[in-house]
């Protein structure tokens, strides 16, 4: 027995508040762009939910597509059964069937909108509940707190059945709540860091410096390769790639001590708020986590931090690198983000980099860069913006499948 439909169900907040029909549009738009290789699929909206018509789709193949789909919290597989009793009842014992492993308990839910219907809701129960009863004798019934919940819904022209729930990705639909500039380097932390940032409804346009021709091209290819993982949850992303070598090599010129990676990352965070302000984007993600590194001290993240007055979203911030490599895995980036890369920072390191910059002897050095400014604004003028999308989902069925 086949599903002939599947229910898509959206968050509980994605369905209050004035912006309503926009998330329930923006979950509805990604789930037809993210099936969208599933062609004979069709869709429909119905009461704050998504309905699919399979017209024979594989249920199971569309799972990891859906999964990806933000603000999506679960989503069932239906079958449709004849407006007869018989036809009903043998639909519930495939329905109960089909579950792996079959529940303890269980109780089933009818609901009439069909009241042309013979049998009400109440009788239905009793006909269908005593029919799966003497099918499945070790299953009892548990009004409070079944392990599984057989619905029926009795409609004008079918009676639809479920059981099945599957868990969705969560989260608010991409956009709902804002815009916000990644900082996207080749490593794990940030991609994930990303992934995060859309799931809180961030729309993101990710920023990456690099210090071509002393990093290479690869180094940006990796991190197209990327974003276009991330591309899989928002739709085409927006990459900004910053030439960061002349201002590198400047500040380098200028001061080479144990304050280089502070200053560094400071001259980074400000071409990126420029490019927010150019944007429209009211904050700055990166994948920082605390005591990772000699910059990701709390000392350090604070003098870098105090670059820029948009707000710094840091995600990962109190995770633990097993927590961020089971995400990255996840969402299909860790084998791309192991991949050996050059990070323009890891060029010019001084020999021991300061775990606490202090902030007032840092600004003091920055004063003394007359340049630095003009410099900044020369690396926003010549950045190269991309638009990048995801993999050719056709020809990649197999492997994206395998993420999840
Ligand atoms: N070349 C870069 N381009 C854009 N952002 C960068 C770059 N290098 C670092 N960042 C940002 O700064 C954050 C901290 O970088 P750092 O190299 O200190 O840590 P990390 O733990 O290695 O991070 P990641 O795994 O993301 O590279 C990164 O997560 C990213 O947001």
């Amino acid at each position: 027995m086949k599903p002939q439909q599947a229910i898509l169900r959206l968050g509980e907040l994605t369905l209050k508040g004035r912006n309503r029909h926009r998330f329930e549009n923006t979950i509805f738009e990604q789930v037809k762009r993210t099936l969208r290789s599933f062609e004979a699929v069709s869709y429909r909206k119905e009461f704050g939910r998504i309905i699919l018509q399979l017209n024979g789709t594989d249920y199971e193949e569309l799972m990891p597509y859906l999964r990806k789909v933000l603000g999506l919290t679960s989503f069932s597989p239906v079958y449709s059964s004849p407006l007869e009793l018989e036809r009903i009842q043998e639909t519930a014992l495939g329905v109960i069937q089909s579950l792996k492993p079959l529940p303890r308990t269980y109780k089933v839910s009818v609901r009439r909108v069909n009241k042309s219907f013979p049998h009400d809701s109440q009788e239905m129960n009793r006909l269908v509940g005593g029919c799966v009863l003497r099918a499945f004798p070790d299953l009892k019934v548990d009004v409070h707190r079944p392990e599984a919940e057989l619905r029926v819904e009795i409609r004008e022209r079918e009676a639809l059945l479920y059981c099945r729930v599957d868990e969705g990705a969560g989260g608010f639909p991409v956009g709902s709540n804002g815009k916000a500039m990644l900082m996207l380097s080749g490593g794990i932390d940030s991609p994930v860091a990303g992934y995060l940032a859309l799931r809180q409804g961030l729309q993101v346009e990710a920023v990456h410096f690099h210090s071509y021709p002393y990093t290479n091209e690869k180094s940006q290819q990796k991190v197209i390769e990327l974003a276009r993982k991330l591309a899989a949850f928002a739709g085409p992303v927006k990459l900004h790639m910053v030439s960061f070598t002349s201002v590198q090599t400047k500040i380098h010129a200028a001061y080479n001590q144990n304050l280089l990676i502070a200053l560094l990352r400071r001259a980074m965070l400000r071409i990126t708020e420029k490019l927010a302000e150019e944007r429209g984007a009211g904050a700055i993600v990166t994948g920082e986590s605390l005591g990772q590194v000699a910059s990701q001290t709390l000392s350090s993240m604070n003098t870098i931090g105090r670059a820029v007055s948009l707000p710094l979203i840091r995600p990962l911030v109190c995770m633990e690198k097993r927590e961020i490599i089971r995400v990255a895995e996840g969402i299909g980036t860790f084998p791309i983000s192991i991949l050996p890369h050059e990070d323009c920072c890891t060029l010019f390191l001084p020999p021991s980099p300061s775990t606490n910059p202090n902030l007032r002897v840092v600004e003091s050095i920055e004063s003394k860069m007359t340049w630095l400014e003009d410099e900044l604004e020369e690396a926003v003028r010549n950045t190269r913006s991309l638009l990048v999308d995801e993999e050719d989902v056709v020809n990649q069925r197999d492997k994206f499948a395998s993420f999840f």
